[in-house]
Parts: C-alpha cells; sequence; structure tokens
C-alpha cells in the first residue's frame, strides 16, 4: 500500500537548511579537525615569513658588492699586463688545446715582430701564447676553426715613409664571450679588450718614436701607464627582489587549502559519509553548494591573512599596490583552484592521495610559471602567430594567472619611488603598444609592452571557478563512484534527466514477470527450497495482477509491505566491459508484513549488504526492483527516503562531530527544523542511551558507541522502513539486550530489515528469517519453520526410573514398546535411562501432540522427565551452509505468508 509522505519542504528550502547544516559540519570538522585553521593560517604566515628571510639574505648577498657600497676612493686597477687566457681569464677550448693571449698579423712584416715582441716583454706573457699569421683572413679562418682558443686578434697595418715606419692602422677583434668567474660575470671589454689595445698602443707608439728618434734619443724614452677606476658614488638603493621569487611561494599557499579541501572530499565518500547523507535525502545540489560556500569562506580567510601578513611585514607589493587588488588576486585564483580540487576528487579514491596530488599540481604550476615569469607570452606580441594560442592555453591554469598578476605588482612597486597599481588603473596601466608609443604620467604605474592586465586576469580567474565547478559536478556524475554507479556521459542531453519519466508500472514490471518465467524455465529452478519457491510465486503473482491492472502498487496489502521482485546485481568494471563478471546477489524475491522484523542471515560474502545496498538506492540493481509501501526503489528513490532509515555495515561518522552533532545534523537533512532536530536528537540519543557521552567527540567513543549512533541515526524522523546491516556488532550483551529492546520497539508499524551474525539475535527479533547464501536464497520463513525444515528438528527426550529399572530387569524393556507405540517410532539413542526419539518429521503441533500422549502415559510408565528439543537457528545455518555442497536437507512446507512464529 501506498502511505502518505510527510509533508516536504519545498527545493529551496531544503537547499537552504541543508546546506547551513553542511556548511556547519564543515566549520565544525575543520575548527576541530587536523586541517585546522590555524594550520591554514599558519601556511599563509609561514610562506610570507620565508620570503621576508628569502628577501633580507638577498639582499645580504648583494650588500657585499662595492656598487652598494659608499665608494669615497675608487680602487685604481692597472691594465698594463694582458691576461693569462689559461691562468687568468680560464679560457677553456673542449678539444684542451693550447690558447692564444694574441694572434697577430702579419707576422712576416718586422716592425710588426717588434711590436709583438715588446708587448711580449711589456706585459710579462709567455711567447708561446702568441701567433703569428700573415692576413686577416688567415687569422679569420683559425678563429673559425678553434672555437675558444684566443682571446684577441690584431692586425697592424704599419705606414712606411722613406723606409721607415712612420704610422700604424690597427685592427683589433676580442672575444666577447661573458665569463662566469672569481664569483661573478667578468666583462670581456675590461678584462681582455682594453689591456690588449693598451698594450698595442703604448709597444707601437714606443717602436715608432725609435725609428723617428732613433733609439739611443732621450726623446724614444715614452713614458706609459694606464689605470682605470670608477668614480667616487654613494650606494646603490637595494630594491627588493620579491617579486622574481615571491610567486612559487604564495602560490604554495594556495596549495594547502588545495590538498585540505580534496582530503577532505574524498575522505567523505571514501567512508560512506556522503552516501549515508544521500540516503537520508541529501540533494546532491546542497552537496555541491554548501562545499563551493565553505571554499569561498575558507579562501576568503587565507587571501584575507596572506595580505595581511604581507603588509605586516612591510612588503611594497602589499602596501603599495590597492589592498582589494591584491586580495582579489589571491581569493580568486583559490577559488580557482578549489575547482580543481572538485575535479580531482571525481578520480579519486583515496584521501592519502591528496597530498602527492597537490605536489603534482604544484611541480607542474612551478614549472609553468618560470616561464610566465620571464615574460612570454603575456607581452606585447601575445597576438602574434602561435603566441596567441599559448596565451590561451596557459591561461586556463590559475598558477599562470597568479604568476602574471604577481609579477605586475611587483613591476608595479619595484622601487621605492613606484607608485604601485591602483584599483580605477587595474586594466590602463597594461599598454601593449611598443614601449616608443606609450605616455607615461607621473606618479601613475604603466607597464609597456604588456597584455592580460590584472581586470582580465580576474575575468579569467572568475570565469574559470565557475567553469570548473561544473565540470567537476559533470565528472561527478560520469566517473564511477565508489559503488561503481554512474551516468553516461551524454546524461544530461536525455530529457528524462531534467523531466524523470513518469513511471509506468505495468511496463517495468512486465519485464520482471517475463525474466522471472524466463528463469523458471532454466535447467535447476525447481531445485530451490519449496517456501523459497511459493515466496517467489505469491510475489510473482501480485506482479502479474499489477500488470494486468488487477491491483496496483497502492492496492492495500500489509503482508507486503516490502516486496523484492527478482533483486540482481553484477559486480563488473565499467573500465573493462570485457572482464569477469560477478554475480553477488542473484535474483531474490521475499516479502515483508507490516510491524515485522526479517532477519537476512548467510555467511561471509553472501550478498546481504549488497542486496540491503540495492534495496536502500545505495547500489543500482542489475535487474528487479522493489516496492516499499507501494513506492518503487528504482523510480521514486527521493520518495522512499522520506520514510528511509538506514544503519550501515561500516559506522560512516565523522571523528570529531560529537553523537548529539551527527543526529542534529542528520536530523536537518532528513527535513527537520533546528529546533524539532534538536528534539529528536535528544530523544534518540536517550533511546540509544547515549545521552551521557552526547557530547563527546566521537573519536572518544568506543566501537559500541559509535554502532548505536549508526542505530540512532537509522531511527531519525520516524523511517517506515529500517535497514540495520549488523546493527549489534560490537556491543556488550548487555547493551545488545537494550539494542533489542529498542529494534522490537522500533518495529511497531514500520518494516525492519536486518542482517546478522547472531543467530541468537534472529532467533529473538525475527518474525521471519531467510537465508542468503552465494547471491541466492536458500530458505525462508519463521525461526520454527527453519529448524523444522532444516534442523534435525524436534526431539523428545525420555527419562526412565533408574531405581525401577535396577528392581525390575524387564521393566525397561515393557516401557520401550509402549513408548514406542505412542511415539510411532524407534528412540534413535539410548543411554542409560534417556531415551531419545526423533520427531523431525514432525510440526510444532504435531510434536507437541505427541508429547501430550506421552505426558499421561507418564505415572502409568513411571517415567522421570520428559523434554522436547527444537535444533537451534545455528544448526539451520550450518546445514543451510554446508547444504551449499548438496546436503541440504529441504522439508515440506504450509504457507509462505502466513504470520510465523
Ligand atoms: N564493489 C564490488 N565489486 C565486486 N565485488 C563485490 C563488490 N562488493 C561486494 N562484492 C562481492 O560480492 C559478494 C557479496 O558481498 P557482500 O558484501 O554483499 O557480502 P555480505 O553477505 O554482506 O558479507 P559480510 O557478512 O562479510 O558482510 C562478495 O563476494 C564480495 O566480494
Amino acid at each position: 500500500m501506498k502511505i502518505a509522505l510527510k509533508p516536504r519542504q519545498g527545493y529551496f528550502k531544503s537547499v537552504y537548511n541543508q546546506v547551513s547544516v553542511l556548511l556547519k559540519k564543515n566549520a565544525i570538522t575543520t575548527l576541530r579537525g587536523a586541517n585546522s585553521p590555524l594550520l591554514r593560517i599558519g601556511a599563509s604566515f609561514g610562506f610570507i615569513l620565508i620570503i621576508f628571510l628569502v628577501d633580507i639574505a638577498l639582499q645580504a648577498d648583494m650588500a657585499d658588492s662595492e656598487l652598494f657600497q659608499n665608494v669615497f676612493d675608487p680602487e685604481v686597477r692597472s691594465l698594463n699586463a694582458i691576461p693569462d687566457c689559461s691562468e687568468d681569464l680560464y679560457l677553456k677550448n673542449s678539444d684542451k688545446k693550447p690558447c692564444y693571449n694574441l694572434l697577430y698579423a702579419p707576422q712576416s712584416n718586422p716592425y710588426v715582430k717588434e711590436v709583438v715582441e715588446s708587448v711580449i716583454v711589456s706585459s710579462g706573457s709567455r711567447p708561446g701564447r702568441f701567433l703569428g699569421m700573415e692576413t686577416a683572413a688567415e687569422m679569420d679562418a683559425w678563429l673559425d676553426a678553434n672555437k675558444e682558443r684566443a682571446q684577441a686578434t690584431v692586425f697592424l697595418d704599419v705606414e712606411m715613409v722613406g723606409g721607415k715606419p712612420t704610422g700604424i692602422d690597427y685592427d683589433l677583434q676580442t672575444n666577447s664571450s661573458v665569463r662566469y668567474f672569481k664569483n661573478e660575470f667578468q666583462s670581456p671589454n675590461f678584462f681582455s679588450q682594453v689591456p690588449v689595445q693598451v698594450a698595442i698602443e703604448r709597444e707601437s707608439t714606443k717602436m715608432l718614436a725609435r725609428y723617428k728618434y732613433g733609439s739611443s734619443s732621450s726623446q724614444a724614452d715614452i713614458s706609459w701607464s694606464v689605470g682605470v677606476n670608477s668614480f667616487a658614488h654613494p650606494p646603490m638603493v637595494i630594491e627588493s627582489r620579491i617579486p622574481e621569487f615571491a610567486a612559487p611561494f604564495l602560490y604554495a599557499v594556495g596549495m594547502f587549502n588545495f590538498v585540505a579541501t580534496l582530503t577532505a572530499l574524498v575522505t567523505e565518500r571514501q567512508t560512506g559519509q556522503r552516501q549515508g547523507m544521500r540516503n537520508v535525502g541529501m540533494l546532491e545540489s546542497s552537496f555541491w553548494i554548501s562545499w563551493y560556500l565553505w571554499e569561498v569562506v575558507t579562501n576568503f580567510m587565507s587571501s584575507t591573512f596572506i595580505v595581511l601578513f604581507g603588509m605586516m611585514f612591510q612588503f611594497r607589493i602589499f602596501l603599495k599596490n590597492n589592498y582589494g587588488l591584491t586580495f582579489f588576486l589571491f581569493f580568486l585564483f583559490q577559488m580557482a583552484m578549489s575547482g580543481f580540487a572538485f575535479i580531482f576528487f571525481a578520480f579519486m579514491r583515496k584521501p592519502q592521495s591528496a597530498v602527492s596530488i597537490g605536489f603534482f599540481v604544484y611541480f607542474l604550476g612551478y614549472i609553468m610559471t618560470s616561464v610566465i615569469l620571464s615574460g612570454w607570452p603575456y607581452d606585447g606580441k601575445y597576438e602574434e602567430g602561435l603566441n596567441y594560442v599559448f596565451y590561451m592555453i596557459l591561461s586556463i591554469f590559475p598558477w599562470n594567472l597568479l604568476a602574471k598578476g604577481l609579477q605586475d605588482f611587483g613591476d608595479a612597486t619595484a622601487t621605492k619611488e613606484s607608485p604601485g597599481i591602483r584599483w580605477n588603473e587595474r586594466s590602463s596601466y597594461c599598454v601593449t603598444d611598443k614601449f616608443s608609443d606609450v605616455t607615461f604620467t607621473p606618479g601613475v604605474y604603466t607597464k609597456p609592452n604588456c597584455s592580460m592586465p590584472l581586470d582580465e586576469i580576474y575575468s579569467w580567474l572568475a570565469v574559470e571557478m565557475f567553469i570548473l565547478l561544473l565540470i567537476a559536478i559533470y565528472l561527478d556524475h560520469i566517473v564511477p563512484n565508489e559503488h561503481n554507479n554512474y551516468k553516461p556521459f551524454y546524461y544530461f542531453l536525455d530529457p528524462h534527466y531534467w523531466f524523470p519519466k513518469k513511471y509506468n508500472g505495468e511496463e517495468h514490471f512486465g519485464q520482471i514477470v517475463s525474466d522471472k518465467q524466463a528463469s523458471d524455465a532454466s535447467p535447476g529452478a525447481g531445485e530451490r527450497n519449496e517456501d523459497v519457491r511459493r515466496e517467489e510465486d505469491v510475489l510473482a503473482d501480485k506482479l502479474r495482477r499489477i500488470v494486468s491492472g488487477q491491483e496496483t502498487t497502492e492496492t492495500e496489502d500489509e503482508r507486503t509491505a516490502m516486496a523484492v521482485f527478482g533483486i540482481k546485481k553484477t559486480y563488473a568494471s565499467p573500465f573493462s566491459p570485457c572482464g569477469t563478471k560477478f554475480e553477488a546477489v542473484k535474483g531474490v524475491w521475499l516479502s515483508v508484513g507490516e510491524g515485522q522484523i526479517f532477519c537476512l542471515l548467510g555467511p561471509n560474502g553472501a550478498g546481504k549488504t549488497t542486496l540491503i545496498n540495492c534495496l536502500t538506492g545505495t547500489l543500482k540493481p542489475t535487474c528487479g526492483d522493489s516496492l516499499m509501501f507501494g513506492y518503487s526503489v528504482k523510480y521514486e528513490l527521493d520518495k522512499i527516503r522520506t520514510f528511509l532509515g538506514v544503519c550501515p555495515q561500516f559506522d560512516t561518522l565523522w571523528e570529531t562531530l560529537t553523537g548529539r552533532e551527527h543526529l542534529e545534523i542528520f536530523a536537518t537533512l532528513k527535513g527537520m527544523s533546528k529546533a524539532e532536530a534538536k528534539l529528536e536528537a535528544e530523544q534518540k540519543l536517550e533511546m540509544v542511551q547515549l545521552s551521557k557521552d552526547a557530547d563527546k567527540p566521537v573519536s572518544q567513543y568506543s566501537g559500541g558507541m559509535r554502532r548505536r549512533v549508526s542505530v540512532a541515526i537509522s531511527l531519525i524522523h520516524d523511517p517506515s522502513v529500517i535497514f540495520l546491516d549488523e546493527p549489534t556488532t560490537g556491543l556488550d550483551p548487555v547493551t545488545r539486550r537494550h539494542m533489542w529492546t529498542v529494534i522490537q520497539e522500533a518495529a511497531k508499524g514500520r518494516v525492519i530489515v536486518l542482517t546478522t551474525h547472531s543467530m541468537e539475535e534472529a532467533d529473538i527479533l525475527g518474525n521471519r528469517i531467510a537465508i542468503l547464501s552465494k547471491g541466492e536464497l536458500h530458505c525462508i520463513g519463521s525461526s520454527v519453520r527453519l529448524k523444522s525444515n532444516f534442523g534435525s528438528g524436534y526431539k523428545l527426550l525420555v527419562q526412565l526410573s533408574k531405581e525401577r529399572i535396577m528392581r525390575e530387569p524387564t521393566h525397561a524393556e515393557d516401557v520401550i514398546s509402549k513408548l514406542n507405540a505412542l511415539v510411532g517410532y524407534q528412540p534413535i539413542d539410548q543411554s542409560n535411562d534417556t531415551l531419545t526419539y526423533s520427531l523431525s518429521h514432525f510440526d510444532a503441533d504435531a510434536a507437541r501432540g505427541i508429547l501430550e500422549k506421552v505426558e499421561k502415559a507418564k505415572a502409568e510408565l513411571g517415567l522421570q522427565g520428559l523434554q522436547l528439543n527444537l535444533s537451534s537457528l545455528e544448526e539451520v545455518f550450518l546445514n543451510v551452509a554446508r547444504g551449499q555442497t548438496g546436503a541440504v536437507v529441504v522439508g515440506g512446507s504450509t504457507g509462505v505468508l502466513e504470520a510465523e512464529g
């Protein structure tokens, strides 16, 4: 029958209430958890501190240089000596051949030779370091063939008048490679060109003077000494190089939030918390909105702290640029990174991988940002050729935009006089035109040869943060989740996704009926236990009546408040459609009446949890469906969830939330108001005897206490159908008995499906019991019925009088023959004075009838005692479990749906 659904809140009200409570959950778990805000604030502070210290270290390093010191009397450097190409200039060629200080030409000219020899002597060089040639072309060819072997070349053209040299023209070429040695980049001009030039000029002049005035003339004695030094100067202002190295550190702050968000999301899914919330009716929109808003809150906080700490440490990029601009850059960057975290979430199964993913993303971003900081592709040429493609592609990654923004902020505050960027200049400061066309206004920062101004960066990041969220939601639908549920990639194109198809009972159940007919006709179908077969037939008849229109899903029928029609579940990897498939549940039919507790027993791996997951909508069954109070699980799950309570096999609780907070959150998700949720939490905590510990975090609960919280959650908001998957695991005997009372109380007017490995529990609680093994139901019925069908049934134990047997040796034979006549069988065992009769073929009434007959003859036969025993459920369970190997004892049957036991 269809039950009236509880009045539901409107969609927007539901979303509002659910989002509020989910935000509260996120706030509490973050505040109390390992990802405490202290860590996030600490990350902002820590990285800004690192930037500050690195800046100080760099400034100290620069301060050693003469440039940054007061120089009153600069040191004069003598330029007389030509440095040795190997020892002073470290000219190393790859083939390790000797190097030369100077190549000269023409070597056949005696005046040239004279000049060069004087150069060698005056500069104290080794003669082997000078190589003579004939022409300039010869020297060029030598240089081409001998890389990095010569420091300089000189071609001297000697003018001759009257057989005497009167003047010299010379061409000097020097090696212009800049080399790093002696801890600095050495200027080739200073180190080689000027000394060679000075030496050639000096010795040429001396040689010309000697020939003009005669070598003995005093006029030929020319003194020549050159030295260089810089101007005396005040120290140069040491400029901060923060913009050059801060980007990776500030990017790292954003990665903290990224990893924290990813870990929290994946943990929520892996532990089953997300599914648990879905089971009580959490809307997908509430889930995503709550996470998104939570990201807004945390990223707002984190960005504010970055800016505040930056200002506290007196960084010009935070002090001189508009605060709003720096804040927005970090905030929008972090929001876009949250979008990336949501995307990774769709693919991740283990929260531990979040850190590795974080490292990978950081490393990727680090490499990319190094390129961005070199100025490409956000320069004036961004529209040229392939540049535009890279411009677009690189802009997709938020870290590149962060690096560009930081670079602009840095450039705008490069010196103490730099004005920084003001709010209303966020677009105009960046000028694409070539430098020459740019108009500079004093006090206004202008960046020439620039594209992607801050305004555009914000737009890109803002669009990204929404688009990445949409992509993440889409991926969340199409990537198989932890239960292998997923939608086809084109799901949003299917009109039924937006406007659900009206569910047609006839069409839908018609398919199940024809599948049933086909399976009945298959070989081995007749070997099923008769009770199981009868259950199937009764339910299949009901379906046929629904299909033929004689009955509707709403037809009053208390015995089938919940009816399961041929549920099958096959597990197969969606990534390998050709892989092996495994049928965990092989077509189960069963019904549970209103007010009944239905116990589902079975060995490990029998398929109990899979069946329960199919019935609660956690798993999509491969075939079949189920009606709960007239509603189809396949088509009307959202309605069913309003009257469904689920206690999963494993507790899906948040370690940092208290028992009370759990109950309040789940009650609100189920649609209760704040005040109602509070009251409900109080009542349920009392019901499971947790009131005393209600305000302790779950991390301080024992296994049994956690189990009780899970049971309490399943009882919230008066559900009509409750699934309890091993609810009493880990409870002590006293608490377990109390829990049994709770379950029995809860069963009134409801349907309870319970799985347990405790036979005692099933015996006491179960109105009906079914044993599932290897995905198939092997028996179904009351405890008594199962015991008589699958156990050794009833046994009658008769105790004879010991004294009489001693006195009259024939007495025993006499009594046995009379008893045999009364019972109708021979005893199966006779030990001392006790006879055991097997009544395995008798049902409870017949066995009781025999007991009564023997009871009446008790005095006449002089019997000491009588006992009627029934085999235990454990024996039944073992028999059925063993029965899979062929030893099942199949008993007779009476009606299936009668209220037995
Ligand atoms: N996601 C899955 N993919 C593949 N096989 C699965 C999956 N989940 C369960 N199974 C398999 O289905 C079978 C039934 O598992 P299920 O958890 O339903 O058993 P169970 O009766 O609840 O066992 P237990 O008493 O140990 O809880 C097992 O063989 C299990 O290995």
